[in-house]
This record gives C-alpha cells, sequence and structure tokens, in this order.
C-alpha cells in the first residue's frame, strides 16, 4: 500500500484554490439525464472515479454518454437516453451508483447484475431492495452482489421503508419514480433521516427537469415524499463546484492561522458543503463571502465545536481533523450512520486520531474529541477518500505523518496531492 508524505504547512497557508464539479449533482444530472425524454447535457461534470462508475453503469444499460462540444473538455457530456436493457453494473464503493441505480434497473428489460469493492458488500442497500420488490420488482440479493430482473418497467405506488441508514435510499426512489406506472410514494418510519439537504438537492433536481415532488412532514418520525408518474424533462445541467470537497482546503486555512479563498462557491445551494461556513466561524475563522467566493481567514486559536452533523456527516472527517487541532474539546454528534459509509468512519476516526497520540472516543450516535499533542505515524484511509483528506489537514501541523493510500482520493476528486501541493505552493510547506 502506498504511504504519501503529507506536506507540513512551514507557516500560514494563502491560497485560491479552485474545486471540479460536485459528486451529488453530477451523479443526479447523469441519472436524470438517462431517464428524460431527449438529450441532456452536463457542464463541469466531475470526473472521478464515483461519476465514471456511474458514467459506466448508465451505458451498460444503455445510454449513450460522451464528450460535448469540441471534446477537448472531459468535462462536459452529452448524454442521450436509450431503451433500458440489462448489463453488469460496477458500484465501486459509491453510494450513489448502487443506491440510485437500482431503481433504474428495475425498467430496463434484462438482467442488471451489480457488484461493487469488498467494502462496498457491507454498505447498507437492502432497505432499497426490498423497497423495489414492494414496488413490483424481482430481485434476488439483499447487498452486493445482487441482480434485478428488469421487465421493462415497474408498477410503483406507495412503499414504507426505514431510511435512517442513508438519505440515499430514498434520492434513489425519487429520482426514478415518476418512471414508475403509478409514480411513489415513499414513507419514511424510523428515527430521522440523516443527509437531509440530499434529498433537497434531488427534490430541487427533479423539479429542474419537471418532475414534482410533494413533501409531507409529520414531525414524529414519518415523512412521505410523492411523485406523480409523467415524463422527465431534457437538461441543460451547470454543475457547482464541489463544497464537500473544498472543506479540508478551507481546513488548511483555518489550521494554518491562513487564508483560502474557493471562487464560485453558490450563493444559494443545496449542498451539505455549505455548512462548512457556519461550523468554520463557530470554531472562531473569519468566513467571508465576496464576488462569488468564499475565503475563510484561519483564527491564532482555533476553538473546539460541539455540533449536530446529521444533515451533514459527510464532513465529519474534516470537522474530526479541525477538532484534533483545536484548543478544547469537540462534541460531534447525528452521524451514528456513518458506519455504514465508505468505512466506519467512526471507528476510523477514533482509532487514527489516537493513534497519532491524540483523544478521540466513539460516542452511540457521534465522536468526542480532546485536543492532545500529536505526533507523526501512518494514518490509515481505509479506502475512504475523506479520511484520506483528513489525514492531509492533520499533516499540516503534525511532522513525520504519512498517509496510507492517498489515491483513494480518486473516488471524489481527480488529483488530491496535486491540489493540495499546488495550495502549499508558496506558502512554506515542508514534506
Ligand atoms: O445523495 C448523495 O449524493 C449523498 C448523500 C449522503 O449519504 P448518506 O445519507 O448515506 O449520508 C452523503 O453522505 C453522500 O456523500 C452523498
Ligand atoms: C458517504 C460518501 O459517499 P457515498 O456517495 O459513497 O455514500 C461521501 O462521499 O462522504
Amino acid at each position: 500500500m502506498s504511504l504519501w508524505s503529507a506536506p507540513a504547512a512551514g507557516g500560514p497557508v494563502d491560497a485560491v484554490v479552485e474545486l471540479p464539479g460536485s459528486k451529488s449533482i453530477t451523479n443526479r444530472a447523469l441519472v436524470l439525464a438517462a431517464l428524460a425524454e431527449g438529450r441532456s447535457t452536463i457542464t463541469g461534470a466531475l470526473r472521478s472515479r464515483d461519476t465514471d462508475l456511474m458514467i459506466g453503469a448508465l451505458q451498460a444499460l444503455g445510454t449513450r454518454i460522451e464528450p460535448y462540444g469540441d471534446g477537448s473538455d472531459p468535462t462536459a457530456l452529452s448524454v442521450v437516453p436509450g431503451p433500458l436493457h440489462g448489463g453488469a453494473v460496477d458500484c465501486g464503493l459509491a453510494g450513489t451508483v448502487m443506491r440510485f441505480v437500482p431503481p433504474i434497473a428495475a425498467l430496463a428489460e434484462g438482467n442488471v447484475s451489480f457488484d461493487g469493492d469488498p467494502q462496498a458488500r457491507v454498505r447498507p442497500l437492502g432497505v432499497v431492495l426490498d423497497a423495489l420488490r414492494d414496488l413490483g420488482a424481482q430481485v434476488v440479493g439483499g447487498a452486493l452482489p445482487f441482480t434485478v430482473f428488469g421487465s421493462g418497467s415497474l408498477e410503483g405506488g406507495i412503499v414504507e421503508i426505514d431510511a435512517s441508514g442513508s438519505s440515499q435510499f430514498v434520492s434513489g426512489l425519487l429520482l426514478s419514480g415518476c418512471r414508475f406506472r403509478h409514480g411513489v410514494s415513499v414513507r419514511h418510519r424510523g428515527t430521522p433521516v440523516p443527509s437531509m439537504p440530499h434529498i433537497d438537492m434531488t427534490i430541487a433536481m427533479l423539479a429542474a427537469a419537471g418532475v414534482a415532488v410533494s413533501t409531507e412532514h409529520s414531525g414524529n418520525g414519518v415523512d412521505t415524499w410523492r411523485v406523480e408518474p409523467g415524463p422527465v424533462r431534457a437538461v441543460d445541467w451547470m454543475v457547482e463546484p464541489d463544497l464537500s470537497n473544498a472543506t479540508p482546503f478551507l481546513a488548511a486555512a483555518a489550521v494554518t492561522a491562513g487564508r483560502v479563498t474557493v471562487p464560485r462557491w453558490p450563493r444559494t445551494t443545496t449542498q451539505a458543503g455549505n455548512a462548512i461556513r457556519e461550523i468554520l466561524a463557530a470554531m472562531d475563522c473569519r468566513v467571508t463571502w465576496a464576488d462569488d467566493a468564499l475565503t475563510v481567514e484561519g483564527p491564532e486559536r482555533l476553538r473546539g465545536i460541539d455540533v449536530d452533523l446529521r444533515a451533514t456527516g459527510e464532513l465529519t472527517p474534516t470537522v474530526a481533523a479541525l477538532a484534533a487541532l483545536a484548543h478544547g474539546p469537540s462534541t460531534l454528534t447525528g452521524i451514528g450512520h456513518l458506519r455504514g459509509h465508505e468505512t466506519d468512519r467512526l471507528a476510523a476516526l477514533a482509532a487514527e486520531i489516537t493513534a497519532l497520540g491524540g483523544r478521540a472516543e466513539e460516542l452511540d450516535d457521534g465522536l468526542a474529541i480532546t485536543p492532545a499533542p500529536l505526533h507523526g505515524g501512518t494514518w490509515h484511509s481505509y479506502a475512504d477518500h475523506r479520511m484520506a483528506t483528513a489525514g492531509a489537514i492533520l499533516g499540516l501541523r503534525v511532522d513525520g505523518l504519512q498517509v496510507e493510500d492517498v489515491e483513494t482520493t480518486g473516488k471524489t476528486m481527480p488529483d488530491f496531492p496535486g491540489m493540495w501541493a499546488g495550495m502549499l505552493a508558496g506558502s512554506g510547506a515542508v514534506s
């Protein structure tokens, strides 16, 4: 396994960092384009492992996806839907592929087999497959690998699920729901659904494609989303920069009393990563938004934070790294579902911070982190892109930290080590 010497910041980081497109927006745009009435285009698409897996999955089912324009820009895509047929889908470790594509497979004519990375086989998926069975699909298996025996159409209707394990269970059913014969009503019963902004993103993108979703939140643990049957409009999608992937770079400013600017930060967005603004401000960073760019300036002493990350769990590895370098303890809660992410992120963060001499304790639904002097060592990534970027943040302040398998960042970023080096160039970094 490769080891990457995480560069230490010799002084305050001062940089402008351009981020590639959002994974969540790109993969929703691809799905909606594959289900649409005609050709869509996607501009600013993320090209990374997760999005290339989505492209591969949709191509395997009959969608034509190719470069748009003169072909020189891999982030400009043309998507032409075709009749959906059987095929083989590699999900890799992508939650969006394993949860969003099975409902499409149920609409295909033919058998669609799914598999993925070894770690993907233990990610929660049964809820989606059971829901599809309840809606009339024939599915064999309860986790990866499994097969959907598509018959060309799906009855749809009302389905009750427990989506407390992942918002993607809901998003996946809603994205394809209008193509089911009776549409779909997804009723969640259980503890609160995590990552609600991601469901808002699904609803907003469906609306942009002419598909209305009505919602009902009863307040007693029951939420219902309804999509009527009907067509998906073709759209020219413009993808925002990935705000969750921006967070390690903004954290670099926070932990070095530096300054990092991210251009093209949207004024309004459904991306969960937007929450980093409030989190960093609460940790005493100066956060300003001007001329479409977000700038974070780090304080001399970063303040610890007590924060509920249920809606924005994706940010946990970044926030945990910040907390380990702060002054004063932090508690991160509402994130029990992170045990089903790329790895068990609560266990992984607690183990790795502790191994460097820090104090991090797993809670039922989160982490308690008390800053302590950290020493160098190997930071294990567990095939988790956000574990690797959390290690890079710590490495800015901890000499001799080596991140194992930094290549895993390719899940959602094409060249994280290059971008990190670019940020540090001119900031006195030493590796
Ligand atoms: O729909 C999406 O694009 C995502 C939803 C969230 O999943 P969970 O609800 O499983 O946390 C998020 O963490 C993931 O990175 C992307
Ligand atoms: C949880 C994540 O990914 P996935 O889409 O694979 O669930 C993530 O990117 O933090």
